[in-house]
């Protein structure tokens, strides 16, 4: 499937619908601002381990969250999708809206996507408004992430068996600027402690505190 972003890539016939109740609104019956914290790297990462991480403790803090995580988004909403760029493309396309959506209802939203092409991630991006979107780079590299391996994949791909998979024989176009990056030499404490903090800095004041 080819997807192509235009400057307008609306529909022509359809009109947006304004609601009554707004996003800011929506927002003050929560003890948090709405955001999207997009997780990116390679298979075996990291990223799955850190989002749920993340998740529980927000959790545990009262913080309303949605985990939207790319093995499991690909059994449903993608499940038409391959790994071709193409395809993945489109995987990312869908998952920046829905993740959106789920900002606009108040939500701290977590995506844990490989999402390897830059332009993809930017796009998603240009979906939120200012400080709604981070991107955490989970930067473990290539060599590690093989030999983690937690699924066997890497191991299938270098047999052969597998075709485009990530850091073989398919690109990752790293971040350049994304709001953290996260090291395997930190300990994954410090991850979480820099992914909370990410997570709560600069709450709306229209939001309460969390702690
Ligand atoms: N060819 C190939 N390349 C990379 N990964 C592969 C491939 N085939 C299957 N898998 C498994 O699919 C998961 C990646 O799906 P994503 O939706 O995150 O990929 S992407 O963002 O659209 O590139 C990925 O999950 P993670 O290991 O959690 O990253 C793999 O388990
Ligand atoms: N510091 C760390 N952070 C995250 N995962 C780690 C770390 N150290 C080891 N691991 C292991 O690496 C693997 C990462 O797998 P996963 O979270 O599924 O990655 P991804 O979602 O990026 O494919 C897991 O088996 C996890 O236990």
């Amino acid at each position: 499937m080819a997807f192509e972003y235009r400057d307008n890539d609306s529909p022509a016939d359809v009109v947006w619908n304004t609601g009554s109740v707004t996003p800011e609104m929506r927002g003050r019956l929560k003890p948090h601002a709405g955001r999207c914290i997009w997780f990116t790297g390679l298979s075996g990462s990291g990223k799955s381990t850190l989002a749920n991480v993340l998740e529980a403790e927000l959790n545990r803090r009262g913080c309303h969250t949605m985990l939207l995580d790319g093995d499991n988004i690909r059994h449903g909403l993608c499940r038409d999708l391959g790994m071709s760029r193409a395809d993945r493309s489109e995987n990312i396309r869908r998952i920046g809206e829905v993740a959106h959506l789920f900002v606009e209802s108040g939500l701290i939203v977590l995506t844990a996507f490989i999402s390897p092409f830059a332009r993809d991630r930017q796009q998603a991006r240009s979906l939120f408004r200012p400080g709604e979107f981070q991107e955490v780079f989970v930067d473990t590299p290539l060599g590690l992430c093989e030999q983690r391996d937690p699924k066997g994949l890497y191991r299938r791909a270098r047999a052969g068996e597998i075709h485009d998979f990530t850091g073989i024989d398919s690109p990752y176009e790293p971040p350049m600027q994304p709001e953290l990056s996260l090291h395997a030499t930190d300990s994954p404490q410090r991850h979480i402690e820099q992914l909370l903090a990410l997570c709560l800095s600069g709450a709306s004041d229209s939001a309460g505190s969390v702690g």
